[in-house]
């Protein structure tokens, strides 16, 4: 039998002075009971997977032994998982993301299948491609990933070498990699796993070039899982983090697949080589668009993940004396810790409430698309990118905070952050390169503004811009919702100096994009602040709708965490305000106030709000966040399983240090 260990007495204190319902925030969280229920169900079968359970820590095993270790245990995984869907319902897939890190302590080598390779065939497949290759994708009788980054070009999508020449003869399309800088390079799971991608290729017919399309490759055998003849696959070595999500790379040599490989719900290409254009050649990216959207979860995610370890270490940990003579403090209770930590938890909430309305922003655009309406698709594209690069850049950056929060514990593998923030920063880069993801936004602030100088009606995420140009700075006030303003007429004001500076440049006698490069600096600072306005605002409007709904004491907290987040990014970006909002100083001291008083306010709730984000001790991973706070006993218990303990003298003393010593002496 496991043994029980006692929680830890100030874990035990801080969960009696919590003043709201934790269960009902997990709820509220997850989005119903029901969400809940169902993911502790999973996560608590998993639990007792013995399978799954580590002898020794994955940290000591060599690259191949920790690959190795994934597939086996990712296997297992959708073993139960399918057990569990045949006999309830299909679990959400937020649920099966999550409980994925209770099993793979990095990155599944099958991530890419149900993240980008299902996700395409849905979105860019015909009915009958789906009915093909869906059902074998679900089931997992083939395996995928996406492959589109190529050595030479990851941005500029473009530019990529790989080749589709079509041959009318055979009806087939001939894949071909001509250069080094045309091999695909990362798709994860390529390396080793996968025996099936979906290929990004420039489309040739006729020696006419018609731009890049999405093929379905099969690239391996399925029996011997050896590479096909005329593909070269491969695995890229080891990164800073995703240690075991197996990114690969891959090139053609006259790879031949029937024409119906090619996924044809937008452009086409008919039997005898005619090319039939799809609604808007930018649907081919539309994986790109669902999966950006999905990062602001993420990132709430792995904000919640870095919140709830640092926090509950925070608590455990006593370090030095506020006054002489008293005992040693609990961390928590420096205030400069609190500044550290709470706008963790807050930064959290701030993403999960704009995934909810972003998603639905999403599928109302994916329902439009399926009636041929592409109206809401830019705003979309440009929310998408700008919320992408914010959220998973600012959790980059809080996960950085919570490990130095942690002090030389942080630095501990075994409290899980290093890995943590490996994948966490990884998605500022994969899936549209931040400073680029900002521009691409840039460019539709940019028309945006010139909409609103001709007087158009905008789109609701930029409508600002008209009240803007319409009114006076309105007179500030210390309030969330003046406060929001304010952060729009920021938005507004870079907008437009942005704009300024193009329009500048022009004049001086530039091209556009000449203009457009020199001011990129200001364009992606409009970015910047245009996010930073969506995502306060949205949180306040996400907020106040919720509030009505539940218990007065949660409210009350949320209502304290919301305005954290909105005076904390006052204070982060008070010059701003002072330049483009009516702020004044005096209203500067008071917010910095108001600040002090939030932390205050949420001190007592700390634990609980990160309890809330139920995130169990399997998921987390850490010695420093568990729930029973066993922070030293763990830290210890994980140090012994280090191989170096095993043995009293390590053997490279008599082979090395023995005898360096003895010449040393002489
Ligand atoms: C089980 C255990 C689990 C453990 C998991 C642990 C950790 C992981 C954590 C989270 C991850 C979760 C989910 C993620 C799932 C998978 C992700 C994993 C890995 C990442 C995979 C990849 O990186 S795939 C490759 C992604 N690549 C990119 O994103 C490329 C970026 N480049 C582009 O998108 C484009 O090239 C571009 C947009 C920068 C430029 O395109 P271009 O064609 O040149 O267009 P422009 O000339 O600039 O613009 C023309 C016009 O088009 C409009 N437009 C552009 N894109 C779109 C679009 N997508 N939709 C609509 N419209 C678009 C643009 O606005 C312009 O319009 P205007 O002319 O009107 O201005
Ligand atoms: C962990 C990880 C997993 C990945 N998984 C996959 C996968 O499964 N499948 C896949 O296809 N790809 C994958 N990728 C690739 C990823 O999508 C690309 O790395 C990403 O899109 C950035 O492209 P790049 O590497 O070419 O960077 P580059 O575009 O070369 O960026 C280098 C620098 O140039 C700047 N830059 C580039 N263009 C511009 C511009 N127009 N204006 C201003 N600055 C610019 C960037 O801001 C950046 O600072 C993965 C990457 C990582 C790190």
């Amino acid at each position: 039998m496991a043994t029980v260990h006692k929680i830890n007495e100030d874990l035990v204190k801080e969960r009696q002075k919590c003043t709201f319902n934790v269960q009902e925030l997990t709820y509220l969280l997850d989005g119903g009971e029901e969400v809940t229920k169902e993911r502790r169900e999973f996560e608590n079968i998993l639990r007792n997977v013995k399978e799954l359970q580590d002898e020794v820590p994955e940290v000591y095993l060599s690259h191949k032994e920790r690959y190795e270790n994934a597939v086996r245990k990712t296997c297992i995984l959708q073993n139960v998982r399918n057990d569990f869907e045949k006999k309830r319902e299909v679990l959400s897939p937020r649920n099966i993301f999550r409980a994925g890190y209770a099993v793979i302590k990095d990155v599944s080598p099958f991530f890419l299948h149900n993240g980008m390779f299902v996700p395409t065939i849905i979105g860019q497949g015909t009915p009958e491609q789906q009915a093909e290759w869906l059902p074998k994708a679900k089931a997992m009788a083939i395996i995928g990933t996406y492959a589109q980054t190529e050595l030479g070009h990851g941005t500029f999508i473009r530019g990529l070498e790989t080749t589709a020449t079509y041959d009318a003869k055979t009806e087939e399309f001939i894949l071909n990699s001509p250069k080094v800088t045309s091999y695909k390079w990362w798709p994860g799971g390529l390396g080793t796993t996968v025996n099936h991608c979906i290929t990004v290729a420039q489309l040739y017919i006729n020696g006419k070039k018609y731009g890049i399309h999405p093929f379905i490759v099969q690239i391996r055998d399925l029996e011997t899982h050896k590479p096909l003849p005329g593909i070269k696959v491969g695995e890229i070595g080891p990164k800073m983090g995703f240690a075991t999500a197996n990114n690969g790379f891959l090139g053609f040599q006259n790879f031949r697949i029937p024409r119906k490989n090619m996924l044809m719900k937008n452009a086409q290409v008919l039997k005898d080589g005619t090319f039939v254009k799809g609604m808007n050649e930018k649907l081919t990216y539309g994986t790109m668009v669902m999966v950006r959207v999905n990062i602001v979860s993420d990132s709430a995610f792995h904000t919640a993940m870095a919140a709830t370890i640092a926090v509950r270490y925070a608590a455990v940990r006593h370090q030095s004396q506020l006054k002489a003579k008293e005992p040693e403090v609990q961390i928590i209770d420096y205030l400069t810790q609190q500044h550290k930590l709470f706008i963790a938890i807050a930064t959290s909430h701030a993403f999960s409430n704009t995934y909810t309305w972003l998603y639905q922003a999403y599928l109302k655009v994916v329902e439009d698309l399926g009636k041929q309406k592409q109206d809401h698709l830019p705003e979309l594209h440009a929310l998408s990118c700008c919320l992408k690069a914010t959220s998973s850049r600012d959790a980059g950056v809080i996960v950085e905070q919570c490990r130095l929060a942690c002090g030389g514990h942080g630095y501990m593998a075994s409290s899980n952050l290093p890995i943590i923030y490996g994948y966490t920063t990884a998605a500022i880069t994969y899936e549209g390169e931040h400073t680029v993801l900002l521009l691409q936004t840039a460019r539709y602030l940019m028309k945006a503004w010139m909409s609103a100088l001709e007087g158009k009606v905008l789109a609701p995420s930029v409508a600002y811009l008209v009240d803007w140009l319409k009114s006076d700075k309105q007179r500030w006030q210390n309030t969330p919702e003046v406060i929001v303003k304010g952060f729009q007429h920021v938005a507004a004001g870079k907008i437009k100096d942005a704009f300024d500076a193009i329009q500048k440049h022009v004049k001086a006698g530039k091209d556009y994009e000449d203009a457009w490069n020199l001011a990129s600096v200001q364009l992606i600072k409009a970015s910047e602040a245009h996010s930073r306005a969506i995502l306060c605002d949205g949180y306040l409007r996400e907020t106040v709708r919720t509030s009505s709904s539940v218990s007065p004491s949660l409210a009350k907290v949320l209502n304290h965490l919301v305005q954290l987040y909105i005076v904390y990014w006052t204070l982060e970006t008070a010059g701003d305000l002072l330049v483009y909002s009516n702020i004044g100083k005096d209203d500067i001291a008071v917010l910095k106030e108001k600040y002090e008083e939030l932390l205050a306010l949420i001190r007592p709730n700390a634990v609980g709000l990160v309890d809330a984000f139920d995130i169990s001790d399997e998921i987390l991973q850490s010695t420093l966040g568990s729930y029973d706070g066993r922070v030293y006993e763990r830290l210890m218990e994980e140090a012994m399983k280090s191989p170096l303990n095993k043995e009293p003298v390590n053997q490279s003393f008599h082979k090395y240090l023995k005898p360096f010593i003895k010449k040393a002496k002489l």
